[in-house]
């Protein structure tokens, strides 16, 4: 009896074509491109890192979606992508910006060692791979530019992500429509978390059916100090603390 949970379609089957508006925002890093597409279409699917789904929207959901914010980074800046999953935009950005230094940082071990594999065989010198949380790289690095997609409402993201950002430093959160909402729903957190501004931006209209919206959220001229949890409890004098309890790091 076939396999319920594996995908019917040969892996090589599943690669979508090219379209003819990658070019635009890939240029001479085409190739590149395409190889990254048909590693997500056959490992990415067959180790469950995206969903066999998705295959026929790699391009303009994920990959294009993720391009378009290419032009965002400055010349060699420094960037961490935060819960970078299969790559996105983590690698997507690396691909397109080779003068650009990317770490992608993803705390599930099968998604890091699928991502290793992805960096050398795509022969990408500027990336390496963190495996841990975003915030296991407090106090130790900060970056010019955080990225992060379908990680966390804005508002958790923000407190996660700035500390990691240098002085005049951005994150650039990519999101749905309803960020708005989320950005005003969650502006006591962005403010407690050091956002100094954000704005909403739309980008790649020109080239996809839905452009990509972003929030950004900008840093003064001191990295955020890591805001406490508000959903750990606090400590009763006394209490002992439960083994399963987990510490946020300093
Ligand atoms: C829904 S996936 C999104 C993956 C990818 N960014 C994308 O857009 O397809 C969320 C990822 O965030 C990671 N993650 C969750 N909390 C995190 C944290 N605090 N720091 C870093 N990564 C985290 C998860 O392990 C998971 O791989």
């Amino acid at each position: 009896m076939p396999d319920p949970s594996r995908p019917a379609v040969p892996p090589e089957e599943r690669i979508p074509p090219t379209p003819s508006s990658a070019v635009t925002v890939f240029g001479d890093r085409l190739e590149v491109a395409e190889h990254y597409v048909a590693l997500l279409a056959t490992t990415g699917i067959d180790h469950g890192l995206v969903g066999p789904r998705e295959a026929p929207r790699l391009w303009e959901r994920h990959v294009l979606g993720c391009g378009v914010v290419a032009p965002l980074l400055g010349p060699s800046s420094t960037l961490a992508d935060i819960g970078s999953g299969a790559g996105l935009p983590g690698l997507v950005l690396a691909l397109a910006r080779p003068d650009v230094t990317v770490t992608l940082v993803e705390p599930l071990h099968r998604r890091v060692i699928w991502l290793e594999r992805a960096v050398t065989e795509l022969g990408l010198g500027n990336v390496t791979v963190h495996e841990g949380r975003a915030e296991s790289l407090w106090t130790h690095r900060t970056f010019d530019v955080v990225t992060a997609r379908a990680v966390a409402r804005i508002g958790v993201l923000a407190g996660w992500c700035l500390p990691l950002v240098a002085p005049g430093g951005r994150l650039l959160a990519i999101k749905g429509r309803s960020i708005e909402d989320e950005l005003r729903e969650d502006a006591a957190a962005l403010t407690a978390a050091g956002a100094d501004a954000w704005q909403v931006e739309q980008l790649g209209s020109s080239v996809l059916e839905q452009p990509a919206t972003l929030a950004v959220l900008e840093v003064g001229d001191r990295t955020p100090s890591p805001v406490p949890d508000r959903r750990t409890p606090a400590k009763r004098p006394g209490a002992k603390r439960s083994t399963s309890t987990r510490r946020r790091p300093r």
